[in-house]
């Protein structure tokens, strides 16, 4: 299982760059032999420097030569990791891009409904920390187990001519550390699945203070030590079960360490036996001492890898899991054919007997509802809080897959179109629209990407929604930034922000436009003009509109009336009021408020079709 997810690391990382796997195979070899080369230099310095003090040589040169030697090897060593650790940071820079491209080539492909589940973002945040530096870490694991064996190998072989006992002493050390290494490695990896909601809840905590939109919010209600509490306690209690699992291993790790030292002792002890029985110089103790310490780092090291690449492996496998995540059975969204939109609605939008009920929830928000719309028709929809406009909307444009029923353009099923061709045809500006922070023309120029640089669609289109006058104001006309999260730009009103968004859907340019909402920010003259430019707004395409005003719901070709996801009255202002039912209740309602109001508006408007 492990060694499948490390050699799809492997390939990953060999795909993203190729030369530096070459060139770290390289280094690691000449790295790895290094050890056995210095400990060999030693030995003859030692015995070279012994040599002179005890007066049986009188020539300097060889021992300087070693002496160089020696430093020259240190050098070439520190230069070599130097190296190696620059073409670590740079592949993991590219690895980085690469996988964190294919993340958000993931989250902007997975449908709507993912985004509903506190799990998906407990997922995204374990995968999105650092993934490039996650996927080199077992591979740069392999290379330095490779490079610890090349050392470990050659040590042992030059121990081995001196005696067998040091092979065994060297193994009976690794052993146990292989065991505890692993353990902790597994131990780590599931302390961050565990940790892993609370740490999302802390770190909303302090997005919420860092927030410039809760900044009001939190002087003015005084959350400020309240969300600074919580977020302190979430932080705390992660870290002091980190904390505790580092103390537990640091524990394992001395009492392992005086295992090590114990077997230093014997093998020491076997060296001091040596040098009697086969009457050695002080430099080939120097070397054995050298090498028998060598040994066991190269052990060590080995087993803190190996520990490594399975917690490592871990992290790859809860990556791939989430990358190759599919819609479960009967599926999330509702959009997956292949069949183009139709090109110019004849029959128009039908609903047969839909029902749905969001993700992993019971409640049936849409119920039974069917309907038919036809081509050009201006609907308004209506309804108290609550009552499923929006979603009926959603699953209208194939975010939601719905329980039951069908929806119909024309004779084609929902489901059996092609989903960029039915985004093309269907424009909404949501209640909750976007407002990047970008520029003015990027802004309306998103309703269709394609034609981010038609300058003569984006001056019309801003003249149609009213935005050219807002741009006349600003300094660097479509080039001003909006907004102040990323650039110092230029902050303005909901109300405008709301005409950028029309002027967006009008980009766009579809059969179908849906607003919900659209006037909700803005103030009564700035209602009435965009209630005046609504035929034109709406001119030939198919309209549906949310409104909690009944005074524009009127104006519409019929009403829809939604009550708990039900469609309870359906029809023109009229035919709703003689019914005498809940449309005309909410209208009598509100009629009191703005008598006045409804017959300017009455005037301006009539866009009926
Ligand atoms: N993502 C969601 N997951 C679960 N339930 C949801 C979700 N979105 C909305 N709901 C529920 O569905 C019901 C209908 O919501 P919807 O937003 O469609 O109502 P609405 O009529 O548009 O309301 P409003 O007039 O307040 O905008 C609500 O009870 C809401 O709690």
């Amino acid at each position: 299982m492990g060694i499948r997810y490390l050699f799809c690391a492997m390939s990953l990382v060999w795909k993203s760059g190729k030369w530096w796997v070459i060139s770290s195979i390289f280094l690691h070899i000449l790295i790895g032999s290094l050890p056995l080369a210095t400990i060999w230099v030693t030995k003859e310095l030692v015995n070279s420097v012994s040599a002179i003090i005890q007066g049986e040589v009188h020539e300097y040169g060889p021992t300087i030569w070693l002496l160089l030697l020696e430093f020259g090897i240190a050098v070439v060593a520190v230069a070599l990791r130097n190296l190696q650790s620059w073409l670590d940071q740079r592949m993991e820079v590219l690895l980085n891009h690469d996988l964190q491209k294919k993340i958000s080539e993931k989250l902007v492909s997975v449908p709507l409904a993912y985004f509903e589940n506190p799990q998906y973002y407990h997922h995204l945040t374990r995968i999105n920390s650092g993934a490039g530096g996650r996927f080199l870490a077992p591979v740069r694991n392999t290379f330095e187990i490779f490079q610890a064996c090349i050392s470990l190998f050659s040590l042992l072989g030059y121990l081995l001519t001196l005696h067998w006992s040091f092979l065994l002493l060297s193994l009976l050390g690794a052993v146990p550390m292989l065991i505890v290494h692993a353990k902790f490695g597994q131990q780590k990896f599931w302390l961050m699945l565990h940790q892993t909601p609370v740490a999302r809840e802390a770190s909303y905590m302090s997005q919420l203070i860092m927030d410039r939109q809760g900044a009001k919010e939190i002087r003015l209600f005084g959350l400020g030590s309240y969300l600074i509490n919580r977020w302190s306690k979430r932080y705390l209690k992660n870290a002091r079960e980190a904390l505790h699992l580092m103390r537990k291993q640091q524990g394992i790790e001395i009492a392992l360490e005086a295992v090590t030292a114990v077997l230093y002792l014997g093998a020491a002890g076997v060296m001091i036996w040596l040098m009697r029985v086969k009457s050695m110089q002080i430099g080939d103790f120097v070397s054995m001492g050298q090498a028998v310490h060598g040994t066991q780092s190269s052990i060590n090291q080995i087993s803190f890898r190996l520990a490594g690449i399975f917690e490592e492996t871990l992290y790859i496998r809860d990556f791939f899991q989430f990358i190759d995540l599919e819609e479960p059975a009967g599926g999330l969204s509702s959009v997956r054919g292949d069949l183009p939109f139709p090109k110019q609605l004849q029959e128009g939008i039908r609903f047969e007997n839909v029902t749905f009920r969001y993700p992993d929830t019971e409640r049936r928000v849409i119920e039974d509802v069917s309907f038919q719309i036809q081509p050009g028709e201006k609907i308004a929809i209506v309804g108290e809080n609550g009552s499923g406009k929006t979603t009926l909307v959603k699953c209208l444009m194939g975010l939601y897959h719905v329980d039951k029923g069908q929806i119909m353009f024309d004779d084609l099923e929902l489901r059996s179109i092609e989903e960029r061709d039915l985004f093309r045809n269907i424009t909404v500006i949501f209640q909750d629209f976007m407002k990047y922070s970008l520029t003015v023309r990027e802004n309306i120029a998103f309703g269709d990407i394609d034609q981010l640089d038609n300058l003569e669609k984006l001056e019309e289109v801003a003249r149609r929604s009213g935005v050219d006058r807002l741009v006349q104001h600003l300094e660097d006309g479509y080039a001003t930034n909006l907004g102040r999260t990323l650039f110092d730009g230029e902050d303005v009103s909901g109300g405008q922000w709301q005409k950028i968004a029309i002027a967006r859907a009008l980009f766009s340019g579809g059969q179908i436009m849906i607003l919900d909402e659209p006037t909700a920010a803005l103030d009564p003259q700035a209602e009435m003009e965009v209630f005046r430019q609504f035929k034109m707004l709406t001119a030939g395409k198919t309209t549906l509109f949310i409104s909690h005003r009944m005074a524009a719901a009127r104006m519409a070709d019929r009403i829809f009336v939604l009550k708990e996801g039900r469609l309870i009255e359906s029809g023109t202002h009229e035919e709703l009021q003689t019914q005498n039912g809940e449309y005309a209740r909410m209208y009598r309602m509100q009629a009191q408020w703005y008598s006045e109001e409804i017959e300017g508006l009455q005037e301006a408007v009539a866009w009926r079709s």
